[in-house]
């Protein structure tokens, strides 16, 4: 292992000694094995790992989406673990964002409201300089007015990332956000995501297979069998692809 994510005083979400176990006995798979880890305001981190070696599980961990058999969750100081029900599901509508790889836009629903809608549910009132900012950000401008079937995969994933970004989360959980879209538009999606962390400071955790999608993000972290092995700033490509085939040796 070259380095170890450590705990960091800035840190908007750290985890630590994260284990997730499913079912019971000779049947337990342990999906998440001993995590700790640490993400900073505005950084932008890809999770890379083979099938099966536990980033979605960690994602959801880290997302409050998931409770985990051990260890601690922290978004903003908060422990997620301490939280109840209705605790959670609040933190997670205020300060988590979240953008998959179905956009998941309500289709009778116009770009504009599809944007506005966790902030409507909230019971917020939209900032309207915020919204122009991150329409602008997102450059969906000409496209608010249209229902999510008139527009193309990748202008309706830049509204559901739009969408993601306006409560203006603590964190932005994308899980494979390029996987629907042809490379060209993934890549400009990528650009927004980039975007979104540099010019409006979000805080961004993608899980992705693409070692291409993976150098655009500050930091990229590798995953096998349940644990985190390395941590590489800024990697070219080939550096991503070796740390990959470092995951996928048999131990
Ligand atoms: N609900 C569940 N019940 C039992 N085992 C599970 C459950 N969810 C995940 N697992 C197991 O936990 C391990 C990690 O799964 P996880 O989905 O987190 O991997 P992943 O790295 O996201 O994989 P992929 O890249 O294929 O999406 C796998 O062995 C999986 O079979």
């Amino acid at each position: 292992m070259s380095s170890t994510p450590t705990e960091r005083r800035d840190a908007v979400l750290q985890a630590s000694g994260l284990v997730r176990r499913y079912g019971a006995g000779g049947a337990a798979v342990t999906a998440v094995a001993g995590v700790d880890v640490s993400f900073r305001e505005a950084e932008f981190t890809a999770i890379m790992g083979p099938s099966g070696s536990g980033k979605s599980t960690l994602m959801n961990l880290l997302a409050g989406l998931d409770t985990p058999t051990s260890g601690r969750v922290l978004v903003e100081g908060r422990d997620l673990t301490r939280l109840d029900d209705r605790g959670l599901t609040r933190l997670r509508r205020e300060r988590i964002g979240f953008v998959f790889q179905s956009f998941n836009l309500v289709p009778t629903l116009t770009a504009e409201q599809n944007v506005l809608l966790p902030l409507r549910l909230a019971g917020r009132r939209p900032d309207r300089a915020h919204l122009e900012e991150v329409v602008r950000t997102l450059r969906i401008g000409d496209r608010l007015r249209h229902r999510p079937a008139e527009l193309s995969g990748g202008q309706q994933q830049r509204v559901a990332i739009a969408r993601a970004l306006l409560t203006r989360p603590a964190v932005l959980f994308a899980d494979e956000p390029t996987g629907a879209l042809d490379v060209t538009t993934g890549r400009e999606l990528l650009e927004h995501l980039r975007a979104a962390s540099t010019e409006l400071g979000r805080t961004i955790v993608m899980v992705t297979h693409d070692p291409i999608a993976a150098t655009y993000a500050d930091r990229v972290l590798t995953m096998s069998d349940g644990v985190l092995r390395d941590a590489l700033e800024r990697p070219t490509t080939q550096e991503v692809l070796a740390a990959m085939t470092r995951t996928e040796r048999p131990c």
